[in-house]
């Protein structure tokens, strides 16, 4: 089929070009042509129109003047614009594969096209599929044919199948290779280089964030403890980029020891880093680290022992702690899952933590659960909530009523003048303990409420996280939470998050 066009000379093409846009009547998906034989081009039209009402439309403009009678309109055929002939290479993956289906003899269905896949990582020449896609049989019957035109398609060498990560110990990964002969893949990231077997060693994409915020860190002058090394995802931005002075780097997956053996000879840190070949609870070191990174999930948890006993036990130091943690809120009713809202949680610390009973909380218009909009960890480890009427309820508590059961716990109920700069002023004192504090927040609402949903987790791993300290060292500890990191979303209410949290032996004394 022809396109409709405006010839025209060149001198005239951007006017014409102008009016068609004016007129909503330009056709995006042709090019212009050049007529070589007669000198004029060809501009395309949609074909919505008709060509009377076009001249029309052209003879109305005065900029084309006496050229207009030059003017003709036609039909003619016009190339496609760029934007329809370049194919993504979906499109062109499904379109060879159609062709291939259907060179063999098979009939294209629905089902065939739905079984090739939408999304993929590419590692290098090396391109990951997920192992939901070709899955019917038509496939296996055609045979290699179906990698090879998958592998042109999508400009790659060779071709892996991806399963979820094995729950087993070493999260091996559940990779095999469908084309090419072997999955020894190169990242560079930050400005560190990673090689490893793709079908022997697991690599996630998705902890990136927290990998930069680990390369961010000013770890200067301290040892520090990786108990779960892999291939150097963390250990790696730690030497290279925030400059400890040693790592201990603990790994049993004989393949990932061999990986990151190779990754801290290509970044060039092999003299700081000592690695610790087997189950982090055997070979770990006990009593020198600054800073524990505990980077497994769903869950770190049997690391925690070793993670306490590593820390100096004179000074103490930062742990982070990776999680999976669920916000769904587990009730007596298992059909009932609530999740948790600002309100609840505050309300869970307020009386599960600080010991502040129903009717204190009931009292006076005490909250008002539609506006409790802060639940915020500072450093005097403070909770607060807006409440009716300018209220604010706060629940002060002093630094280390973590750790114990403090008397210095107070219920005030201030006045606060909303002032219209977006911050509220919070007024705390707290007699028995001496402090006089006036601190501004900032009114963040998003973040206060994000940080909400794991706070109650945050807590119980900080007290769990105490009084392994004590068992471990015969002492006692603080803990304080410095911050929850958000790494992603793992699954619906399930989220990765990392807690930092500094450990201390309450002898400790800040120089
Ligand atoms: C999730 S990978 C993490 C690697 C790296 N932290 C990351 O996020 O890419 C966990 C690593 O810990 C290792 N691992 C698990 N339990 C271990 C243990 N008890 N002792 C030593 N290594 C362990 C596994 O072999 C695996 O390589």
């Amino acid at each position: 089929m022809t396109d409709l066009c405006v010839i025209c000379s060149t001198s005239v093409v951007n006017t014409v070009r102008s009016v068609l846009q004016e007129h909503k009547l330009n056709d995006p998906d042709r090019r212009l042509k050049f007529l070589k034989a007669d000198g004029l081009v060809a501009v395309p039209v949609k074909c919505t129109v008709s060509k009377d009402i076009l001249l029309e439309i052209l003879q109305q403009n005065h900029d084309l003047g006496s050229c207009i009678n030059n003017i003709e309109i036609r039909h003619e055929n016009l190339p496609k614009s760029k934007k329809l002939s370049v194919k993504s290479p979906h499109t062109v993956m499904i379109d060879r594969l159609k062709s291939l289906v259907i060179d063999s003899g098979h009939n294209w269905t629905d089902k065939l096209h739905e079984d090739i896949p939408s999304h993929w990582e590419r590692h290098g020449d090396l391109v990951l599929i997920p192992d939901t896609t070709f899955t019917l049989t038509v496939w296996k019957s055609i045979g290699d044919k179906v990698w090879e035109n998958v592998v042109e398609s999508l400009g790659c060498k060779r071709l892996a199948c991806k399963s979820k990560i094995s729950i087993d110990g070493y999260r091996t990964p559940q990779v095999y290779m469908l084309y090419g002969d072997n999955g020894l893949v190169e990242h560079v990231d930050n400005g560190i280089r990673y090689t490893y077997d793709i079908t022997k060693c697991m690599f996630s994409m998705g902890n990136i964030t927290e990998k930069l915020r680990v390369a961010n860190m000013c770890c200067r002058d301290e040892i520090v403890v990786d108990l779960y090394a892999g291939i150097g995802y963390f250990t790696l931005p730690y030497l290279v980029h925030s400059g400890v002075k040693h790592l201990h780097a603990c790994e049993w997956n004989q393949n990932a020891v061999e990986a990151l053996q190779k990754n801290l000879e290509l970044n060039g840190v092999t003299d700081r880093c000592t690695l610790h070949a087997g189950d982090n609870r055997q070979v770990c070191p006990r009593g020198i680290a600054d800073r524990v990174n505990l980077g497994l999930i769903p869950s770190s948890r049997e690391g925690w022992p070793v993670a306490c006993a590593a820390l100096k036990p004179d000074t103490g130091g930062i742990l982070h702690v990776h999680y999976n943690v669920n916000t769904k809120l587990r009730t007596g009713n298992q059909n009932k899952n609530e999740s948790f809202e600002p309100a609840d949680v505050f309300r869970h610390e307020a009386k599960s933590h600080h010991g502040i009973s129903d009717s204190v909380l009931n009292t006076a218009n005490c909250i008002d659960d539609s506006s409790t909009d802060r639940i915020t960890n500072n450093t005097k480890h403070c909770v607060c909530s807006k409440v009716k009427d300018h209220k604010v309820a706060q629940f002060k508590v002093c630094e280390y009523c973590e750790s114990r059961d403090c008397d210095s716990k107070m219920v005030h109920l201030h006045d606060v003048n909303a002032d219209n700069s977006g911050d509220t002023d919070y007024l705390m004192s707290n007699k028995d303990c001496d402090t006089n504090i006036k601190q501004t927040y900032k009114d963040s609402k998003c973040h206060n409420v994000e940080i909400s949903k794991w706070y109650p987790w945050a807590q119980t791993t900080s007290k769990e996280i105490r009084e392994i300290l004590y068992e471990v060292h015969h002492s006692e500890w603080t803990t304080r939470i410095l911050h929850i990191e958000h790494v992603k979303s793992y699954a619906p209410y399930v989220d990765h998050v990392v807690l930092d949290l500094e450990c201390r032996p309450c002898c400790y004394k800040v120089s």
